[in-house]
């Protein structure tokens, strides 16, 4: 069994209390499902996608994450394939101390238009420890072997 933190999870007013909360679709899975939650003006039209096209989908969700944690959002694979409907931010963070809606940035790179749903899992949410740098300037770095090469400098096959 992965261990499990506890992240405290607040329902807002405009949120349907009827589209479940993030849950993980298997015992291992890395992501917990994310719905999108309109509100009620919304729901029964969805939001239709053309192609190209974005929007932040909402989740009628907050999130209180332990200090040292971040939640990252990202694309279900399965929307990808079959739609082409993807995250714009990918993956999106939702910072510790952000107490916002959590929305869902979602792009629509397929060639016809997709309707988002009410309660549709757009995305999934990955719950991560991060690690702060403290940033300390200096006059040179260290000599390596790569040295400054990069961007498909070892080539690109
Ligand atoms: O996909 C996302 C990305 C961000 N956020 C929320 C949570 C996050 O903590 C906050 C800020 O996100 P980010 O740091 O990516 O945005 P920014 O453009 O740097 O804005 P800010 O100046 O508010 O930090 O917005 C989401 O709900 N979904």
């Amino acid at each position: 069994m992965t261990d499990r933190i506890d992240v405290r999870i607040w329902r807002l007013g405009t949120a349907d209390p009827a589209i479940a909360l993030p849950d993980y679709a298997s015992a291992g899975a890395a992501g917990a499902d994310l719905r999108a939650n309109f509100p009620a003006a919304a729901r029964d039209e969805g939001l239709s996608l053309g192609p190209m096209e974005r929007a932040l989908v909402p989740t009628g969700l907050a999130v209180a994450l332990p200090d040292g944690f971040e939640m990252q959002i990202r694309p279900r694979s399965g929307l990808a394939l079959r739609h082409g409907l993807t995250l714009l931010n990918t993956p999106g963070t939702v910072d510790a101390d952000y107490r916002g809606e959590v929305g869902v940035l979602m792009v629509n790179l397929g060639a016809t238009p997709v309707t988002i749903t009410h309660g549709m899992r757009i995305a999934q949410a990955v719950v991560a420890p991060v690690v702060q740098a403290g940033f300390t300037e200096t006059n040179s770095l260290d000599d390596t072997d790569r040295g400054t090469g990069g961007f498909g400098s070892t080539g690109v096959d």
